[in-house]
Parts: structure tokens; C-alpha cells; sequence
């Protein structure tokens, strides 16, 4: 079981709350001026990952008090837990085992005295035979014709993740197939998409945990209908329907064969998936072979967080940083800013995966906490980002920590492309920590010619107050196993955050409720009656769309 403590109890959090008090304006560079060795000694390096956290507001005593923090709230124990197959997804009953499906040493991982390892790798190598006959168009259509076009239809953990991998390693994506991912319950998502492909060459991969999901049903049933509008033929379905589930019953009951079903099982989150069966897209697209260079990395990863004493662990370093800003500096949000096209998607996949799994106001005693948690994780591409809400980064009032991706080497040698892009990611961390004072502000004003007036009026406008903390990380190329040993890092991140705000991580009722009020307003929608059923405003909402119709 999981520990049951609340942090703000520990001698740690007195003594961190303590700290700050005293410390809390102190500058990040004046830090680097009083320690010629602080790069050196705030860094990390894992492979071919270095973790520069030096750019943060963090002195020897805060980390110490940080790590002791970790120690007191039980992460020991917790990190050993969860390896082990014990059910500390508690109020589901579940054990949290997506280390299982990417543990290539194949050492046993047991649930309720099971090794779960025999049924991970037969998926496996279902997934290994399946891809190999699309990629080789071995596998035919019903008028025998290979297959060109895979979509995805799933939301959640069933979209976010083999589409972020998808995009990340577009680079070892297979010429032949063309990949789709279709999630929204919005009928633009599957219209939009079925005007781009062809019935006969066109296999639709049906992910879904439960099975039930009501966006994914809807889609696969719209694609469904669409197929045999064309194929005509029932029998035909299962050349170009395949289903990623849990739930065997209702893949049958849908029609798909369940010889076509990959499994996955209830130790699997649905943000923790990809590293599943729901990862059959990804070894559709860039082929089995670097699906698990992709499961290696995070399982060189899982091994580091493992086994890697706290104050050199790249997850629990970060997580520590992040209940810094978080439950200290009052900081709410948290930016994710890859310097890397491919990784467009990689901030997205994580508002799920950080947020799903730490947005908790009850702990894990039952009580409602008395401290914050889980943060607001957003993000784009840099240097899009930089365009759009930098300002507000460098000049607004919120405290927002940012994480800085970037690779050394571009998938993409084009002219200086990747020079000028590396230049942003350097520069970017740099002027957020070291910012510009009133002096260098007024040395420009007065070079370009301006009036002591005109300076006087402008100059405040140009300060830049700097201090804003980031944590850089450069990677040497974005390959399969990097991607995983990346994605890996920021779950174990969530799991050590979780672990000390005391909170289940695993469970998600919060998306519950949302589901069942749709279900109670679908019927009314398309009925002829006034809608009172509800509060004015949505009353009024209702019955406002139903006269535009
Ligand atoms: O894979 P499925 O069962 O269709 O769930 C899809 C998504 O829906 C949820 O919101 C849970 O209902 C996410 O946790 C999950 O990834």
C-alpha cells in the first residue's frame, strides 16, 4: 500500500516553509555569481539526455530539504510498489504496471501472484506479426489490395499517445503508410478524414480501454457504416476493423473479430497506454523494430528512476523542483516548450498525462487536502511560442517555470535552420533567468538617440525583471529510444509529485461526471418539448439551440 502522509506534516515542509521565507526574492544569477560550479552541480546526465536545472531558485539547502521531503512522504517505498505489481491504484483495485509493458529484461512482475510478463509479450508479438503484414502488404483489403491508410479512432490516452509518438518519429515513418488519428465526438473529425481515404486500402484501428468510450463508438460506428457503404459485405469488416481493448464482449459486440483484437489489461491507465496494444499504430507506422527501441528507452528509463539515488534522478529531481514552484512559489501552471517540430504534440500529451493524474483535491486518507496540487501543464513548439505568449512569460505577472526541449541534431540538416533554432533555445532560458535592468535598458535608449523625455517614458516599459526559473533539456537526437526515455522521465515526474502531495495518481472519476449529464441531455435535444429540467441557463441554452435548428 501506499503511504498515507501529509506532506505539510514533515519536518521537511516546516523547514522548506522556513527557507522560503528568507529566501524567496533571491535572484537565480546572482546564485551562479556566488558558485563558479553550479552547472556542473545542478546537472544531470542519463544517455544521451543532459537535465541542466541550474536556471532554477534553488540553493544546496532548498534541494536538501526538497530530497529530504521525498524521503519523509515514503517515495522509497511508493517507487517499490508500484514495481511490483501492488495495487496502489487503490480505488479502482488496480495495480499501475505500464512498466510491464516496456520491461524488456522480462524479469517476473506479478499481479495477484501472476507474471504478467507471458501475456505482455504474446501482444507483443501480435503486434510484431500484424505490422509486419501491413508494412509488407501482406495484409489485403477486401478487393486484395494493400493496405495504404490506418486510422485511429480513440480519445484521451487512445489518441494523445500514438499521436504524439506518431508525429515525434515521423522521421522512421514507413513511405507506404499514411497515419490518421481521428478522437472528437465532433462529426468534422471522421467527415473530414473519410474524404481521405479509400474504403478498399484502409484499415481502421479501434482504440478504446473500456470499449465504451461514446466518441469512439460513435466514430466507429460512422466509419463502420461508411466501409460498407462501399464493401457492401458484412464478412469484409474484418479485413480493415482491428481493436485495441480491454473489453473482448464489447469488441465482439461491435463486430470486430476478436482475432483482431490486441489486449490490454485494467493495470494499464489510459494515459499510460501507448506502451500498450493502443501502441499498434506507432509499430504500424514506423515499424515493430523502432516500437521497441521506443519501449527500451523507457525502460532504460524505468531502470535510472529505479535504482538512482534521489538527489542524481532526473524524474525525482524535477518533481522536486515542481512542488518548489508549485506549493511554495504559488506558481499554478507549468510550460512544456519543445524546441523540436516533431514534438508539436508533446506538451498536449501531457496536460493529460500530468493532469488526469494529479488534478486532486482528495488525498489519499480520503480528506480534502489543505495545499495545492497538481499543476496546469501547457506549451508549444518553440520558437512558435516565443511569437505568441513570451510576453507574458518575461513581462506579465504570473510565475510560469518552464521545461526547454531541444535535440543537438536535427532529423533536418537544411541550410541554419537547426543553428538559429538552438540559438532561441539557449537564448530564451538565458533571458528569462538574467532579464534587463534599468541601466542596460537606458544605455540602449540613449544609443538610439532618444531624448532624456523619451527615455524616461519608455524605460520602464523595456525592463525585463528576469528570474524566471527553467529547466533545460538537450538531448543529442530524436530517436525512438530518446522519445521513450523522455516520456518515461515526465511519468515518473507525475508519479513522485503524486506520491508526496499524498493524492492517487491513477484513477480519473473527474471525467465522470461531465459523461453522465451529456447522456441525460442527449435525449432532450431531440425531442419537440421545452427544456425545465435543468438550471435557467442551461434551460435556456437548450431551448435557444433548438430554436436555431
Ligand atoms: O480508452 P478509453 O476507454 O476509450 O478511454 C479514453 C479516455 O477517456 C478517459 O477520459 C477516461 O474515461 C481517459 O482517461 C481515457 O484515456
Amino acid at each position: 500500500m501506499l503511504p498515507k502522509i501529509n506532506p505539510t506534516t514533515t519536518n521537511a515542509w516546516k523547514a522548506l516553509e522556513a527557507h522560503y521565507a528568507s529566501f524567496q526574492d533571491t535572484q537565480i544569477k546572482d546564485l551562479f555569481a556566488g558558485d563558479a560550479s553550479r552547472f556542473e552541480k545542478y546537472s544531470l546526465k542519463f544517455e544521451d539526455i543532459l537535465l541542466d536545472y541550474s536556471k532554477n531558485r534553488l540553493d544546496d539547502k532548498a534541494l536538501s530539504l526538497l530530497l529530504q521531503l521525498a524521503e519523509e512522504c515514503g517515495l522509497k517505498e511508493a517507487i517499490a510498489s508500484e514495481f511490483s505489481g501492488q495495487k496502489i491504484n487503490t480505488t479502482e483495485d488496480r495495480a499501475v504496471l505500464h512498466v510491464a509493458l516496456r520491461n524488456r529484461s522480462n524479469t517476473p512482475i506479478l499481479v495477484d501472484g501472476k507474471d504478467v510478463m507471458p501475456e505482455v509479450n504474446e501482444v507483443l508479438a501480435q503486434m510484431k506479426d500484424f505490422s509486419e503484414q501491413i508494412i509488407s502488404g501482406n495484409w489485403k483489403g477486401y478487393t486484395g489490395k494493400p493496405i495504404t491508410d490506418i486510422v485511429n479512432i480513440g480519445i484521451g490516452g487512445s489518441d494523445l499517445g500514438p499521436l504524439m509518438v506518431v508525429e515525434a518519429l515521423k522521421p522512421y515513418k514507413k513511405e507506404q503508410i499514411n497515419l490518421h488519428f481521428v478522437s472528437n465526438v465532433d462529426g468534422t473529425h471522421i467527415a473530414e478524414t473519410l474524404k481521405l481515404v479509400n474504403p478498399e486500402t484502409t484499415l481502421f484501428i479501434v482504440a478504446s480501454k473500456t470499449f465504451t468510450t461514446q466518441e469512439t463508438m460513435t466514430n466507429a460506428n460512422s466509419a463502420k457504416s461508411w466501409f460498407l457503404k462501399a464493401a457492401k459485405d458484412e464478412s469484409f469488416v474484418k479485413n480493415h476493423f482491428v481493436a485495441l481493448s480491454t473489453n473482448a464482449e464489447a469488441v465482439a459486440a461491435f463486430g470486430i473479430d476478436t482475432k483482431n483484437m490486441f489486449r490490454f489489461w485494467d493495470w494499464v491507465g489510459g494515459r499510460y497506454s501507448v506502451w500498450s496494444a493502443i501502441g499498434l499504430s506507432v509499430a504500424c507506422a514506423i515499424g515493430f523494430n523502432n516500437y521497441v527501441e521506443f519501449l527500451e528507452g523507457a525502460h532504460a528509463m524505468d531502470n535510472h528512476f529505479k535504482t538512482t539515488e534521489f538527489d542524481q534522478n532526473m524524474p525525482v529531481i524535477l518533481a522536486l523542483i515542481g512542488i518548489w514552484y508549485n506549493n511554495f512559489y504559488g506558481a499554478e501552471t507549468e510550460a512544456i516548450l519543445p524546441y523540436d517540430q516533431y514534438m508539436h504534440r508533446f506538451s498536449a500529451y501531457f496536460q493529460q498525462g500530468n493532469m488526469e493524474s494529479n488534478g486532486k483535491y482528495v488525498d489519499r486518507n480520503g480528506e480534502t487536502v489543505n495545499y495545492q496540487t497538481g499543476p496546469i501543464i501547457w506549451g508549444e513548439p518553440g520558437t512558435n511560442g516565443q511569437h505568441a505568449f513570451y510576453q507574458l512569460i518575461h513581462q506579465g505577472t504570473k510565475l510560469i517555470p518552464c521545461d526547454f526541449l531541444a535535440p543537438a541534431i536535427s532529423q533536418n540538416q537544411i541550410g541554419d535552420h537547426h543553428p538559429k533554432l538552438l540559438a532561441n533555445f539557449f537564448a530564451q532560458t538565458e533571458a528569462m533567468m538574467v532579464g534587463k535592468s534599468e541601466e542596460q535598458v537606458v544605455a540602449e535608449l540613449k544609443a538610439a538617440g532618444k531624448s532624456e523625455d523619451e527615455i524616461q517614458a519608455l524605460k520602464n516599459f523595456k525592463i525585463f525583471q528576469g528570474n524566471i526559473p527553467t529547466n533545460s533539456i538537450l538531448f543529442k537526437k530524436l530517436t525512438p529510444h530518446t522519445l521513450g526515455a523522455l516520456v518515461a522521465m515526465y511519468e515518473h515526474k507525475i508519479f513522485v509529485q503524486g506520491i508526496i502531495w499524498n493524492i492517487y495518481s491513477f484513477d480519473q472519476w473527474g471525467v465522470e461526471l461531465g459523461k453522465q449529464l451529456a447522456n441525460n441531455i442527449l435525449p432532450e435535444l431531440t425531442n419537440e418539448e421545452k427544456i425545465s429540467s435543468h438550471d435557467a441557463s442551461t434551460n435556456g441554452l437548450i431551448n435557444a439551440y433548438k430554436a436555431m435548428r
